[in-house]
């Protein structure tokens, strides 16, 4: 897939995630400290990332600041956008599946190299669920503005 990658600081595991999402085989796009030169600030950058899959550009992204909850609210703003902040793979595998989330934002402070790898393992290996409630919940919030 092509997953655009935005991060506003290069601490913790932001090097990291470039690594494990190429490794699994997706091409990325790359936004912020991620991208030397680019606007590092979380609102610029995690929008960016954001509106590359609202407007068609990536399947999906992943969105990182040091708390993560800049980052969601950057992308969530961005219609068409379903962020989800996880620091779990439960998480990351219940977003895909029931919200089926197109941005996952992850914390730089609370994500462990390991925990990196698992929510990756579970957001990739997701799928949304086609169960007609799971689906109507999505279209909503889709509708509500
Ligand atoms: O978590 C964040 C936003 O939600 C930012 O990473 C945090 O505010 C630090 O930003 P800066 O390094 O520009 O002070």
């Amino acid at each position: 897939m092509r997953i655009s990658l935005a991060s506003d600081s290069l601490d913790g595991v932001a090097s990291e995630l470039v690594a494990e999402v190429e490794r699994r085989g997706h091409s990325v796009t790359l936004y912020g400290a991620l991208a030397p030169g680019d606007r590092a600030d979380w609102a610029w950058c995690c929008s960016a990332a954001a509106r590359d899959v609202a407007e068609g550009r990536a399947d999906q992204a992943v969105v990182c600041c040091w708390t993560g909850t800049g980052a969601s609210i950057a992308a969530n703003k961005v219609a068409g956008v379903r962020a989800a902040l996880c620091a779990d793979a439960a998480t990351a595998a219940g977003a895909r599946k029931w919200n089926d989330a197109n941005v996952l934002a992850l914390s730089l402070r609370l994500t462990s190299r390991q925990v990196l790898t698992e929510i990756l393992d579970a957001w990739f290996s997701g799928a949304p669920s086609t169960d007609p409630e799971d689906t109507a919940n999505i279209a909503y919030v889709g509708e509500i503005r």
